[in-house]
């Protein structure tokens, strides 16, 4: 049997790595493997160069898209099709709401554009959690965690969220929103039932 692909999508400052920290301690999650985009590879790494820097956008997108190709072949299809489920923080979601927003003027549609570039080859997830929040929020809380990326910025993170709402609204059985303005313990129990009802529990 193939295992599932979970991916946790959300603005910056949303609450993914804090969320997929406890998801990492607890043993229901054991079996599970848990990985990231970019990830840690040397494409990962140019991709982080990327976004830490002036790097045309274009240019940026190829290169989150070949660190996902990467991503896929080495790591997603080969758990899957050995039947271990998969959480990552973060997939293609991000490109169509992040790259929509840096590629705008540049194509006349660069969501439909971008979801093409993808089309064929890669593995889409069977839930996507979208972790829902006010930018302005998020903002703060990455102050208060000091801002890591470009595109900590409110105005910018107003038009990711959109295309990600854009996105759950097309997508409803596969996404699953969830308001990550609440204390961490709650947001937690909604992604472990969100999680669960399309897994099950070890303890069934
Ligand atoms: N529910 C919450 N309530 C209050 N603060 C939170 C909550 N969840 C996370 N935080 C804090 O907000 C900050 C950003 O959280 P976190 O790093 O988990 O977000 P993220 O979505 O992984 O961000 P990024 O995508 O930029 O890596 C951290 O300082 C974290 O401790
Ligand atoms: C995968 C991916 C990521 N991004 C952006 C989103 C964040 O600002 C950074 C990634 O760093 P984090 O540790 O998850 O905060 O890059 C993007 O724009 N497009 C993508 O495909």
């Amino acid at each position: 049997m193939k295992g599932k692909l979970i991916t946790l999508e959300g603005i910056d400052g949303s609450g993914k790595s804090t969320i997929t920290s406890r998801l990492g301690s607890n043993p229901e999650f054991s079996e599970f493997v848990f990985t990231r985009e970019p990830t840690t590879g040397w494409i990962g790494e140019a991709v982080n160069r990327a976004i830490h820097s002036d790097t045309d956008h274009l240019a940026e997108l190829l290169l989150f898209t070949a660190d996902h190709a990467e991503h896929i072949s080495k790591l997603i299809l080969p758990a899957l099709e050995s039947g271990t489920n998969v959480i990552s923080d973060r997939y293609s979601g991000s490109r169509y709401a992040y790259q929509a927003v840096t590629l705008k003027g540049r194509f006349p549609d660069p969501m439909k554009w971008i979801r093409g570039i993808h089309e064929g080859w890669t593995v889409d997830p069977d839930m996507t959690i979208l972790f829902d929040i006010d930018p302005k929020i998020a903002v703060e809380r990455c102050g208060n965690r000091g801002a890591q990326t470009k595109f900590e910025k409110i105005g910018f993170l107003e038009e990711v969220r959109a295309n990600y709402l854009q996105l759950a609204k097309e997508y409803p059985d596969r996404f699953v929103v969830i308001d990550t303005d609440r204390p961490v313990d709650i947001v937690e129990k909604d992604v472990l039932s969100a999680i669960f009802s399309l897994v099950g529990t070890g303890r069934e």
